[in-house]
């Protein structure tokens, strides 16, 4: 028990702020590397060397002790995200058994790229694919495979976000919905700016409106949900939040 996971950043409690589980306090674990290089990715410290020499390898029982200095007993849920985790293996699968020991939930945020065995005892698994603004394209083998094992063996929630930034990625992400119409859809305005200092939310609120109006006026969205970035709302481009 003591496969190490390359960490960036540990934060919390904060706000979950994205998809299905918005509003629940959570921890967050942010991991090192990407096998992507989405062009607007508001985490780009994970994957462009910027940060590298803050990358800290840790096994579960040092991030067990990490998020319970942070976070005292303020939380039941541990949020992990990156960079992709599902780049991580045998690491994460400790780390998830080690909070679920601890009566703490697992959630994770990945683009649906790699599989990985623990997806399965994920209690909620966030898979976002990439819409064609990101200059990323989908392995749609990949993802079919990926949705039909959690959908069959999953003991936990699921769910597919995809972030919007135009009309082209507007067209992509109703194609997802109606390639897994049985699996709970998010659609999430882009930031398209994720250097500006000081206060987004004027501009990240006239996006979510424009979204609204695309999906008010489309039948194939009808189960759709759509959400802002909330923490993006409160606390801008700040990092660790
Ligand atoms: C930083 S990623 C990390 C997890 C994983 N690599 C992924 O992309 O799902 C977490 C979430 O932030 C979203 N995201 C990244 N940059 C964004 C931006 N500029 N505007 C809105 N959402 C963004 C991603 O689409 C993803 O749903
Ligand atoms: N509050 C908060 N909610 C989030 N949901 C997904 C995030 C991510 O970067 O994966 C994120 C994040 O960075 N902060
Ligand atoms: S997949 Fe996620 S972390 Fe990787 S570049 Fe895209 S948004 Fe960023
Ligand atoms: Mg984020």
């Amino acid at each position: 028990m003591s496969a190490k996971i390359p960490v960036i950043e540990m934060f919390g409690p904060t706000i979950q702020g994205e998809g299905a589980v918005i509003g629940v306090k959570t921890m967050f674990v942010r991991t090192y590397g990407c096998d992507f290089r989405c062009s607007w990715c508001d985490s780009a410290f994970t994957w462009d060397g910027s940060s590298k020499d803050k990358r800290v390898m840790m096994d579960a029982e040092e991030i067990m002790s990490g998020l319970t200095e942070l976070g005292g007993d303020r939380f039941d849920c541990v949020t992990i995200s990156g960079g992709n985790p599902a780049l991580i293996g045998e690491g994460l699968s400790e780390l998830i058994d080690l909070l679920h020991e601890r009566g703490i939930k697992a959630a994770i945020e990945t683009q649906g790229s790699r599989w990985q065995d623990w997806f399965l005892k994920v209690d909620a698994l966030t898979i976002s694919p990439k819409p064609p603004s990101s200059g990323m394209s989908t392995d749609w083998e990949v993802l079919d495979s990926i949705m039909e094992r959690v959908r069959t063996s999953g003991k936990g929630a699921h769910s597919l976000k995809v972030v919007v930034f135009d009309d082209e990625d507007y067209k992509y992400a109703a194609q997802v919905h109606h390639r897994y119409p049985d699996i709970p859809f998010f659609l999430q305005p882009g930031n398209d700016n994720v250097t500006e200092e000081g206060d987004i939310s004027a501009r990240l609120l006239s996006k979510l409106e424009w979204l609204f109006d695309k999906v008010i006026a489309d039948p194939d969205m009808n189960a759709a949900r759509v959400l802002p970035q909330l923490h993006a709302l409160i606390w801008h481009n700040k990092r660790g939040k």
